[in-house]
C-alpha cells in the first residue's frame, strides 16, 4: 500500500502577548491508504492541532505535509481552500448541521462544491437513515445528527475522513454504534479515517495508533490484532 499522509518535522506555534505555546514540537509520522488511523492523548497533547493542519484548517508554522500527491504545506490560501472542500471530508464532537435544513439538504448542500460526490441519498440509507432524510436536526437525537454529520463527510467522496471526538457528546450504546459505523465506511470505501480521541480503550478498532504527549510523537503503534468496535468493551 502506498503512503498516503506524511508529517515531517511540523511543529505548531501560538504566540499569545509575550507568551510562546508549542502546541507541535517537531512531529513526523505517517499514513498508509486506506488505514484507520487512531491519535490518543492526553488533553491539551496536540491531537486537535494535528488534525486541523491536516485538515488544512490550521497551518503549521514550519514542517512539511504531504496529503497524496501534494504538499499542503506549501499551498496558499485558495489552494488550500479547494482541497479542504474537495478532498476532505469532517466529522466534529457538536455536529454543526444547518438547522434549517432537513438531513437530504444537509448532505447535498455539502457537496454542492465537490466535484466526485456520492448520492446523498444512497449515503443517508447507509448510514440507517433511510426513514430520516426529511427530518430536520432538531427532529433528530444526538446519534442520529452524528450519522447525518458523517453522511455528509462521507458524501463528499473525500480521501481523508477526520473525525475529532465524534462520539464526544454521545452516551456510550450511541457512541459504540457510530465507531462501528466509522469502521464499515472504512472497510467498504477504503476512505483513510483518522480519528482524534483521548479514550485509550477503542484503540484496538485501528490498524495504526499514534499517541501524542506534549506536542511530540510518544509512539506509533502498528495493530497487528485489529478488532471490530463490537467486541470491545470501555
Ligand atoms: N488558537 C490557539 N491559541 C493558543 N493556543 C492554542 C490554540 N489552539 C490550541 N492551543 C494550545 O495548543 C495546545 C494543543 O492543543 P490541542 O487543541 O491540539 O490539544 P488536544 O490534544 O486536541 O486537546 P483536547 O483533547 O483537550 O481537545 C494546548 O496547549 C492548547 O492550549
Amino acid at each position: 500500500m502506498n503512503k498516503l499522509i506524511e508529517f515531517k518535522n511540523v511543529a505548531k506555534e501560538y504566540k499569545i502577548g509575550e507568551v510562546q505555546i508549542k502546541a507541535l514540537d517537531g512531529v513526523d509520522f505517517s499514513i498508509t491508504e486506506g488505514e484507520f488511523v487512531v491519535i490518543l492523548g492526553a488533553s491539551g497533547a496536540g491531537k486537535s492541532t494535528i488534525l486541523n493542519i491536516l485538515g488544512g484548517m490550521d497551518t503549521a508554522t514550519s514542517g512539511q505535509v504531504f496529503v497524496g500527491d501534494q504538499e499542503i504545506t506549501s499551498l496558499g490560501e485558495k489552494k488550500l481552500t479547494q482541497y479542504r472542500g474537495e478532498k476532505v471530508g469532517f466529522v466534529f464532537q457538536f455536529y454543526n448541521l444547518i438547522p434549517n435544513l432537513n438531513a437530504l439538504e444537509n448532505v447535498e448542500f455539502a457537496t454542492e462544491v465537490c466535484k466526485n460526490y456520492l448520492d446523498a441519498k444512497q449515503i443517508l440509507y447507509k448510514v440507517g437513515l433511510q426513514d430520516r432524510i426529511k427530518n430536520f436536526p432538531s427532529q433528530l437525537s444526538g446519534g442520529e445528527q452524528q450519522r447525518v454529520a458523517i453522511a455528509r463527510a462521507v458524501a463528499k467522496n473525500p480521501l481523508l475522513l477526520l473525525c475529532d471526538e465524534p462520539t464526544g457528546a454521545l452516551d456510550y450504546v450511541t457512541g459504540k454504534s457510530v465507531l462501528k459505523l466509522l469502521q464499515e465506511l472504512n472497510k467498504d470505501t477504503k476512505t483513510c479515517v483518522v480519528l482524534v480521541t483521548h479514550n485509550s480503550a477503542i484503540a484496538p478498532m485501528a490498524d495504526k495508533i499514534i499517541k501524542v504527549k506534549s506536542g511530540r510523537i510518544e509512539s506509533v503503534t502498528l495493530n497487528k490484532e485489529k478488532q471490530n468496535v463490537e467486541g470491545i468493551e470501555w
